[in-house]
């Protein structure tokens, strides 16, 4: 079986890639009919109220609710975390649709706009315990959500302190210092608010793969990664053409 990447917009060539590189393949979705050829889903990063208005206009959303209650894997990344929550807050007028299924609250933009992008090295045991290598992943955030809250069968992977800067909206009930939720697994969903798809570490995605049953993964690679970045003011800002 292969890997389906939603691949309405954003980083979804850099999924197939990641996949590429640990002998799996991954392939395009666009349409509701494409889902019943793969075995499990990533739906990548990117602008999730344009993704969610081009999965209207696919008629996908029904599509994707009933793949994800059928248990198949799930691993949506930052705007596919979104797309992921059962509830969203910080959504633009009007609001936008959303596939469901994590019991969990998620900001839209907790972290501010692409200004306030940045990356840090997170330390995830859950993960490492199964992949092995470094204790820390390099998490690139871009515009990125955050959850506020979660339900009671969603396993919380990382959490990352909350700096007054990331504090963006009066609604916000998150003080400055205390902890937001950026990576969770609840059964056959996984949902980051950053983007391992733009590391040379497929650690992320090997995880991923061994929820997937019919899969055969080979050993995860760990390339260093050196992603492009400049600081601003002490947070180092990415510059990833994809996103501006
Ligand atoms: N890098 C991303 O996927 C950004 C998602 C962004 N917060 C949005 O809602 O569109």
């Amino acid at each position: 079986m292969v890997v389906g990447v939603l691949a309405l917009q954003g980083s979804f060539n850099e999924h197939i890639a990641a996949l590429k590189r640990l002998g799996v393949k991954g392939v395009e979705v666009r349409k509701p009919e494409q889902l019943l050829n793969v075995s499990s889903l990533i739906i990548p990063g990117g602008e999730s109220t344009t993704m969610a208005k081009l999965a209207e206009l696919h008629n996908l959303f029904p599509a994707l609710r009933e793949f994800v209650q059928m248990g198949k894997p799930v691993w949506g990344t930052c705007a596919g975390l979104i797309f992921l929550a059962n509830k969203a807050t910080g959504q633009k007028t009007g609001g936008q649709e959303l596939v469901g299924g994590l019991d969990c609250t998620v900001h839209r933009n907790f972290f501010g706009s692409q200004i306030q992008s940045f990356e840090t090295e997170l330390p995830i045991p859950q993960v490492v315990a199964k992949e092995g290598g470094p204790p820390c992943f390099r998490a690139v955030f871009i515009r990125a959500p955050a959850i506020l809250d979660v339900g009671p069968d969603v396993e919380v992977l990382a959490d990352i302190p909350v700096s007054a800067i990331a504090i963006q909206k009066e609604e916000d009930s998150t003080e400055s210092g205390k902890k937001v939720i950026v990576a969770v697994k609840q059964g056959n969903l996984l949902a980051t608010a950053f983007h391992p798809e733009l590391t040379a570490d497929t650690r992320w995605h090997s995880y991923f793969l061994k929820m997937v049953p019919e899969i055969e993964v080979g050993a995860s690679a760990i390339v260093s990664t050196s992603t492009t970045t400049q600081s601003f003011g002490g947070r180092p800002i990415i510059d990833f053409p994809i996103y501006q």
